[in-house]
């Protein structure tokens, strides 16, 4: 933000009463930091409970003093989100793709990465999978050969060693995030740092600035954040933690396997339309579930997660 023309937009003051467009880069509690057309930014507060912003919205708003206020937020196009019993965290919206990163090491649940993808499926985004620290030789290929159902499944995996190869990992990653709003979501001590701060360069003051002037002046750190990978402003990278305990309550069970492309391959070939494909004779789904010394085209470990997944969402209804 000590870029010129990014200061929080004093330019921006105008009369009163005329809305203006801007994009929400961050957001902290209820006030969120918009971006103008024009690359400027300011502090706006929400106008009311319909008018609360994630970042990644498009917002209208409207200026008051130095900061403003949201008065509309442009409907969205989807919205990556997880739910639990207590509360629902909005991650962002308007996104092409989530990057999972995982890495070599530390070893990355399998568990967590299927509620991943199965949230990215439920609001239509498309998921990339990105699996670091290729350079550590021997956990690297016990990380790969785990993720051979995700590689046959249509989003693949990336491989990527952030540290040892830079520059083709740059080269690589933006042969598919240009032109895009992609979320990074990974666990901690995959890289997620590494990553944002190769494709933006500085990433880590900016991050600093942003918080402070949306806690003015406190060094606590946003949830969210948005990024400009490019000067013409056409490229994005959301940072946001949270990838751990992703709650899936907003999905239903009888949604799930539609949500899994793997199982949803098989799951037309049920003899019951209402298979939940857990136990009924005639399954399409279990007849092509691999055992050990006979693999199928559904993993065994993916099926597993799969009804343990049912279970839960099922409790989770009543
Ligand atoms: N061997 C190896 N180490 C890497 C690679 N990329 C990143 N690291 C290291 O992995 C560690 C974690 O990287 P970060 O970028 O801080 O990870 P993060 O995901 O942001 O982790 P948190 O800050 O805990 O969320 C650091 O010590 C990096 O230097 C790589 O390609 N190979
Ligand atoms: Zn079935």
């Amino acid at each position: 933000m000590a870029k010129p023309g990014r200061t929080p937009a004093k330019g921006a003051v105008a009369s009163a009463r005329i809305l203006h467009d801007g994009l929400v880069i961050a957001s902290h509690g209820r006030h969120c930091l918009v971006e103008t057309p024009a690359g400027e930014r300011l502090i706006c507060h929400p106008r009311g409970k319909k008018s609360q912003a994630v970042v990644g919205d498009r917002v209208r708003w409207q200026a008051s003093e130095d900061e403003g206020t949201i008065e509309e937020v442009v409907p969205r196009r989807n919205l990556f989100y997880r739910q639990d019993e207590i509360r629902t965290k909005s991650f962002a919206a308007n996104l092409d793709h989530v990057l999972i990163l995982i890495a070599a090491e530390p070893e990355f649940s399998e568990h967590q990465l299927a509620r991943a993808l199965i949230a990215a499926e439920a609001e239509r985004i498309t998921p990339i999978i990105a699996l670091n620290k290729s350079d550590l030789a021997e956990p690297f290929e016990r990380a790969w050969n785990k993720l051979a159902p995700y590689r046959r499944m249509h989003h693949g995996v990336l491989p990527l060693s952030l540290k040892a190869s830079g520059e083709a990992d740059y080269a690589s990653l933006m042969k598919l995030l240009a032109g895009k709003s992609t979320l990074v979501l990974g666990p901690s001590g995959a890289g997620k740092s590494t990553l944002i701060n190769l494709l933006v360069p500085g990433a880590t003051a900016l991050t600093g600035e942003i918080s402070q002037a949306l806690n003015s002046g406190k060094h606590t750190t946003t949830s969210t954040t948005w990024y400009w990978v490019d000067e013409a402003r056409t490229t994005s990278l959301i940072d946001s933690p949270g990838f751990q305990e992703f709650g899936l309550n907003h999905i239903a069970p009888m949604q799930l396997a539609g949500l899994m492309p793997d199982i949803a391959a098989h799951a037309n070939d049920c003899k019951f339309y209402n298979c939940t494909h857990l136990h009924e004779p005639g399954c399409g789904v279990i007849a092509n579930v691999g055992a050990p010394g006979k693999p199928g085209p559904i993993s065994a470990t993916r099926y597993r997660i799969y009804g343990e997944l049912f279970a839960e969402l099922s409790q989770s209804r009543y």
